[in-house]
């Protein structure tokens, strides 16, 4: 969808972006992440040309993205970042409403889709809808940009460290919504974050950067299975790497013939993580595995957990739907 080809800016004689090369596949999260200053914002504003890049090609729907005024690429791609940047004096509706008013839709139009985006967002159309940005909480604000974001059915999200500014829980609340959309409408996202769990979570395609420079890409797991380098190790982080694997293997692909003899239940598509924690949490050493619709498919044994921790097969994570 948006493709990358050794691109490199230059901001007063300084190279901060060198010879970028990235695909970003149409229906994945690619995340980008890296440390202070390593130019993660500055590919993001590459993309939607509030910056120009200096060198290289950058394409978007196969074509050179200056071709496209900016005002049209900036519809086509919704743009959160971690302030919100919402409108302080409009109501929820209207913040919401920015786009489609820009593109004329219909009153009745734009007002279902608002209720429509805070409904998919757990937010109740008729308590929200009317109140402003300061009547919200920092989470609430920042489901807002991304409804604002998506209001319009755009391409591709670019999201600039969305849940950055918020407490680990919301913030983690946040992270399984986004995920949670992405499996229901498999929209484009290019997030960029400098948390590697919440990379780790996310990300199908995954890029760490550094100095302006990729280090690696590719899928999570066969980034930590492989680093490239130390640098990638310190990424990573050396700890918790038992912990980091369970984040990435999901309880579908660990599902027993049987019923658990508890009334502890737990979604196909959850992480082993989250699995884990529910063992602990629950003091149990089997549940039950439900699908979507609750429907029982069958069972997740502590045990099998435990081996997966010791190093899981390739094979049995690889191609793992997230
Ligand atoms: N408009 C600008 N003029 C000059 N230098 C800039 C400009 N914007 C960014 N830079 C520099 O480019 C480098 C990359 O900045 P960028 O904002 O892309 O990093 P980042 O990885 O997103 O950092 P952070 O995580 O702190 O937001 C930094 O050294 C920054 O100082």
């Amino acid at each position: 969808m948006i493709h990358f080809e050794h691109v490199s800016k230059i901001f007063d004689d300084q190279t901060v972006i060198d010879d970028l090369s990235l695909h970003i596949e149409r229906g994945k999260i690619t995340v980008i992440i890296g440390t202070s200053g390593s130019g993660k914002s500055t590919v993001l504003k590459m993309a939607n040309r509030l910056l120009e890049h200096d060198r290289g090609r950058i394409l978007f729907a196969g074509q050179e993205i200056r071709s496209f005024k900016p005002e049209d690429i900036r519809r086509r791609m919704g743009y959160v970042i971690q302030s919100t940047g919402l409108f302080p004096h409009w109501t929820v509706a209207q913040n919401i409403g920015t786009v489609p008013q820009l593109l004329h839709w219909r009153k009745e139009k734009i007002h279902a889709r608002v209720d429509e985006l805070l409904t998919m967002l757990s937010l109740n159309p008729d308590e929200y809808r009317s109140r402003f940005p300061h009547e919200l909480s920092g989470g609430q604000q920042q489901r807002i940009g991304v409804a604002r974001a998506m209001a319009a059915d755009p391409e591709i999200l670019l999201m600039d460290e969305p849940f950055g500014a918020l407490d680990p829980i919301t913030r983690a609340g946040l992270q399984a919504e986004l995920k949670r959309i992405h499996r229901l409408f498999g929209k484009t996202i290019l997030l960029i974050t400098h948390d590697i769990d919440e990379a780790l979570m996310l990300a199908d395609h995954l890029v760490l950067l550094d100095g302006g420079r990729i280090v690696q890409q590719g899928d999570p797991l066969s980034i930590m299975m492989q680093p490239a380098n130390d640098k990638v190790i310190e990424f990573i982080g050396r700890n918790d790497m038992g912990i980091k694997w369970l984040s990435l293997a999901h309880v579908k692909n660990h599902v027993k013939q049987g019923m658990a003899t508890n009334d502890v239940q737990i979604a196909e598509h959850a992480t082993l993580k989250e699995a884990l924690s529910e063992f602990v949490v629950q003091g149990v050493n089997t549940m039950t595995v439900v699908d979507q619709m609750q429907r029982h498919i069958g069972v997740v044994h502590f045990n099998d957990l435990l081996h997966s921790m010791r190093g899981p097969e390739t094979s049995e994570v690889k191609g793992d739907e997230t």
